[in-house]
């Protein structure tokens, strides 16, 4: 595993939508491909951190973009990993990449929940939650259904890993409107964004890690970006 010093360069979100942008046009990936990289990421993280609860299933929420693309792929990498994953996807798009990434998983038998489950349901099943619902592009109030959605995740003990960005958190202030999540640990992609630094100011109970190995070397100068030197074939680094 790449260990790596806490990442000093944090984006704001117009940042970060541009470079998801130039990375599909400038530097011709298509979505697929870089959703593909961002959910193994995400996937080994979850694996490196719960080899340990491997039988028990996970819960892995996944909203209405392409945080939720994420977390379906890292949902289906989970399943090859030898976990019993299941998606809550209250708010499935009819959009072909979703549509595509959603048969994958049900291929493999992955149950999928459309309605919202109690946080007592959540306690009782699941080692761990998975956090796909919003990501860098999630901007004022939570919209219904994901409010009670996010209500009772919040509820839950069960440790929270969220991608990109903690769900409801504003992505450059943070927990502004005290409905996001707590999650336990954070799996940057590509960088973090400025919402990051109150998450590494919670404390040593908190791991941060950063993902998504498709950044080309003109792009990490154009930005300024603080990028991790991965090790060998690891999908991730652990920042200290
Ligand atoms: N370059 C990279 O690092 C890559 C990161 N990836 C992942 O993509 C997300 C960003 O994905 P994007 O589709 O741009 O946006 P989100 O997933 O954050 O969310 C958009 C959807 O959320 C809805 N939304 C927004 N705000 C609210 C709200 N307040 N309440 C309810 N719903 C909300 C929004 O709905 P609209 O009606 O507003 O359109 C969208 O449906 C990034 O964070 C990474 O996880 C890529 O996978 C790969 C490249
Ligand atoms: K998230």
């Amino acid at each position: 595993m790449t260990r790596f010093r806490q990442l000093m360069k944090f984006l704001n979100q117009v940042q970060a939508q541009r470079i998801d942008e130039e990375l599909m046009s400038t530097y011709a990936f298509s979505i697929d491909q870089l959703m593909e990289l961002a959910g193994l990421s995400v996937a080994s993280v979850v694996e490196y951190e719960f080899a340990h609860v491997k039988e028990s299933p996970l819960l892995i929420v996944a909203g209405p973009g392409n945080n939720g693309g994420d977390a379906l792929v890292a949902a289906r990498h989970l399943k090859h990993f030898g976990f019993n994953p299941e998606v809550l996807y209250p708010k499935a798009p009819n959009n072909p990449l979703y549509l595509r990434l959603v048969k994958q998983c049900e291929d493999l038998d992955i149950p999928f929940h459309s309605k919202e489950l109690s946080s007592s349901y959540i306690d009782d099943r699941y080692s761990m939650i998975l956090d796909g619902i919003f990501g860098f592009s999630f901007k004022g109030d939570v919209r219904a259904p994901f409010d009670t959605v996010l209500n009772s995740l919040r509820s839950s003990s069960k440790p929270i890993v969220s991608i990109d960005i903690p769900s409801g958190w504003d992505v450059e202030n943070g927990n502004v409107s005290g409905v996001g999540l707590c999650p336990k640990i954070l799996i940057s992609l590509t960088a973090p964004k400025l919402c990051a630094r109150h998450f590494i100011e919670k404390g040593n109970d908190r791991s941060h890690y950063v993902g998504g190995r498709f950044v080309p070397r003109a792009l990490v100068e154009k930005y300024e970006l603080d990028t991790p030197n991965y090790i060998g074939s690891s999908q991730f680094a652990k920042l200290d």
